[in-house]
């Protein structure tokens, strides 16, 4: 038997959704993620591997082919912007990347601060729109930042909205729509062309049934 197709699959919120197209495409790459702690996952029946992975590393391990294939949302490629084939857009997890800050907070000042966890997607945007500003790096809570007078506006994702509202920040502008999309390493693209193909096909199957 051929080698196994490796795949990145992101640990945490994008698992499931992740988990369940593909096993509507016909791949049962179910782990119990509430049970088990193992980082890779073999389905022989299937020759495939599935490794688990932060969602901010999944393009790293398939750039550097250590994964075939993976799943990342387009908010970690666009930061990235790593030399893997973005070959289809998944249409999960959705979400959007904006601008967010206190109510009422005109950007007056020079060159103001900005709090995110998206450094490259944040300058882009603010030079496209003539600004300079500073960029404030934060992991997690980004909301925090302008709460306590540590930055003028966040850059981050937001999907229902709750955060922004709890904390009393409003939006003020949307930088991007952003969903998950499976990426492939170039390599691997040519070397395990018919079984990559064959997956692309059948998740793209299965998305047209359920539009
Ligand atoms: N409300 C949301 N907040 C953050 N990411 C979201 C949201 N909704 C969908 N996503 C998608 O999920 C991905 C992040 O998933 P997750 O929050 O599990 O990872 P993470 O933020 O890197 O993890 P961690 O919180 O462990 O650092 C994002 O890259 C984005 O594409
Ligand atoms: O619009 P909402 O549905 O409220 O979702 C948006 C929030 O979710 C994410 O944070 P996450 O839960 O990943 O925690 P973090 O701040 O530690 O990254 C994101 O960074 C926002 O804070």
């Amino acid at each position: 038997m051929s080698k196994p197709l490796t795949i990145a699959m992101p640990k945490g919120r994008i698992y499931e959704e992740a988990a369940e197209l593909m096993k509507r495409a016909g791949y049962e790459l179910e782990a119990d993620m509430d049970e088990s702690r193992k980082l890779i996952l073999e389905f022989p029946e299937q020759n495939i591997r599935v490794m688990m992975a932060k969602p901010m590393d999944v393009v790293t391990y398939v750039e550097y082919g250590a994964a075939d294939i993976g799943i990342a949302g387009k908010d970690v490629l666009l930061e990235q912007d790593r030399d893997v084939y973005e070959v289809l857009d998944l249409k999960i997890s959705p979400c959007y990347v904006a601008v967010a800050g206190l109510p009422d907070q005109p950007l007056s000042r020079i060159a103001p601060k900005i709090a995110t966890k998206y450094p490259k997607v944040a300058s882009d945007y603010f030079r496209e729109q003539g600004e300079q500003i500073e960029i404030i790096p934060l992991n997690g809570s980004i909301e925090l930042a302008p709460l306590i007078g540590l930055a003028d506006r966040i850059v981050d994702i937001v999907s229902t909205g709750r955060t922004l509202k709890e904390n009393g920040l409003v939006e003020y502008e949307k930088i991007t729509e952003i969903t998950s999309r499976l990426i492939v390493n170039p390599v691997s693209y040519r070397v395990k062309s018919n079984e990559i193909e064959e997956m692309v096909s059948k998740l793209s199957e299965v998305m047209e049934g359920e539009r």
